[in-house]
């Protein structure tokens, strides 16, 4: 059974889609959050924030919701043969991107937007200048303003200290693949090798990228300042960009080129037979396919063809679905009730209001269980 860790904005929901695809089609039991769609998220892991065992399951199959990793916690929940896998991606592009985000929930990202405002400049810049002016290390919110990818592996990731080496050679010893976001075909053809997947299964767009005026463009002088408050992001990243290239070389190099070719060649296909439009601004698409805003960046979506037959639009569907609409489709069909919700420090609420909130999502659930006549 596989186990993802999800990383913020380093391509997670994109590996997380595989994942509940693949799950959905062998009627894997998901280790699914009691509450909402991630573990609590930011406080750490623990083996009480998974909800209970479906009915007829032996034991949980895949876990892939959002979470600060606690290995110790983790290996509570799922069986002993789990393969463990994440995913990295370069630390200042994580950071940008997580900083476009959640400007407005993270603290320290708030007060530098709001000082931003009168200095007339970009907030990521006026952070940048003075980070520590605006981060309170105190305030656990504040655990994706430093070091993001560090907090969500569980390592200390306001500073360096003594037991962080080994604390890295934990999660190298604990994790079977760290995919590297910039080598994404490349890192799936690995992932495929180790959970004995083909290229169809590994078939992917990209979810959850933002739309091209949300990106920042950084200049050299911004780019060494993310890497030098990023510190520890930077060597976890090297460290493990450095494995995945040992990884490859005795995958070897050639044939993971070929793979990669071959796995490009089988996504563009389900691409050209399901994607209408990319890159389609949140207001021109349906609730269905419409992925999580924040006040600060616009996410963009997929437009589906219109004339796919009832087996392509169920696979079309759920490759383009956001992860909020996924997770709970999954979570209706695994135990019959509706994702609860609940109020966390980093409240991202399911993508409708309460009352709309069934509605859609049953609707949502029909759509997906009638067009390729699952039922459920
Ligand atoms: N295949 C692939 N390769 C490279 N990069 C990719 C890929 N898929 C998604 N992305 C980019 O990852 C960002 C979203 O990350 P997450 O899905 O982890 O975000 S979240 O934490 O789950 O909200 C988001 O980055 P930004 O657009 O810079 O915000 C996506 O564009």
């Amino acid at each position: 059974p596989p186990h993802r860790e999800q990383e913020e904005k380093t391509g997670s929901s994109t590996v997380q889609n595989l994942l509940f695809r693949l799950g959905e089609k062998e009627k894997a039991a998901f280790a699914f959050p009691y509450y909402t769609y991630q573990f609590a998220y930011p406080e750490r892991f623990r083996s009480q924030f998974v909800d209970e065992l479906p009915e007829g399951a032996a034991q949980f199959d895949i876990l892939c919701s959002h979470m600060r990793l606690d290995l110790a916690q983790l290996r509570q929940v799922m069986p002993q043969n789990t393969v463990f896998f994440t995913l990295l991606r370069d630390p200042v592009r994580t950071f940008e991107s997580v900083f476009s985000y959640f400007t407005a929930t993270v603290p320290a990202f708030a007060q530098a937007k709001a000082a931003a405002a009168v200095a007339r400049k970009s907030a990521l810049s006026v952070f940048l200048e003075s980070p520590e002016s605006f981060w309170d290390p105190g305030e656990i919110r504040n655990g994706l303003a430093k070091n993001p990818m560090c907090f969500d592996l569980g390592l200390n990731s306001q500073g360096w200290n003594a037991s962080w080496p080994e604390d890295l050679a934990q999660l190298e010893d604990a994790f079977q693949l760290v995919m590297i976001a910039e080598h994404f075909d490349e890192s799936l053809v690995l992932l495929g090798a180790l959970l004995g997947l083909d290229h169809e299964d590994l078939a992917y767009v990209r979810l959850n990228a933002r739309s091209a005026g949300s990106v920042a463009t950084l200049d050299e002088g911004t780019v060494g300042r993310l890497r030098s408050w990023n510190a520890l992001d930077v060597l976890l990243y090297d460290f493990f960009l450095q494995l995945f290239w040992e990884k490859a070389e005795l995958y070897g190099l050639d044939r993971l080129e070929r793979d990669a070719a071959l796995l490009r060649e089988a996504a563009e296909r389900l691409r050209q037979t399901c994607v209408a439009r990319r890159g389609v601004p949140p207001g021109d698409l349906e609730d269905l396919l419409r992925p999580w805003q924040t006040d600060t960046a616009t996410v963009v979506g997929y437009e589906l063809r219109a004339n796919l037959s009832q087996q392509q639009q169920g696979r079309c569907v759920r490759l383009t679905l956001p992860e909020l609409q996924y997770h709970a489709h999954l979570y209706f069909l695994q135990y019959g009730r509706d994702m609860r919700s609940a109020p966390t420090l980093f409240t991202r609420p399911p993508p409708v209001d309460k009352g709309e909130h069934g509605i859609h999502l049953h609707r949502g659930g029909e759509h997906l269980r009638g067009k390729d006549g699952r039922g459920t």
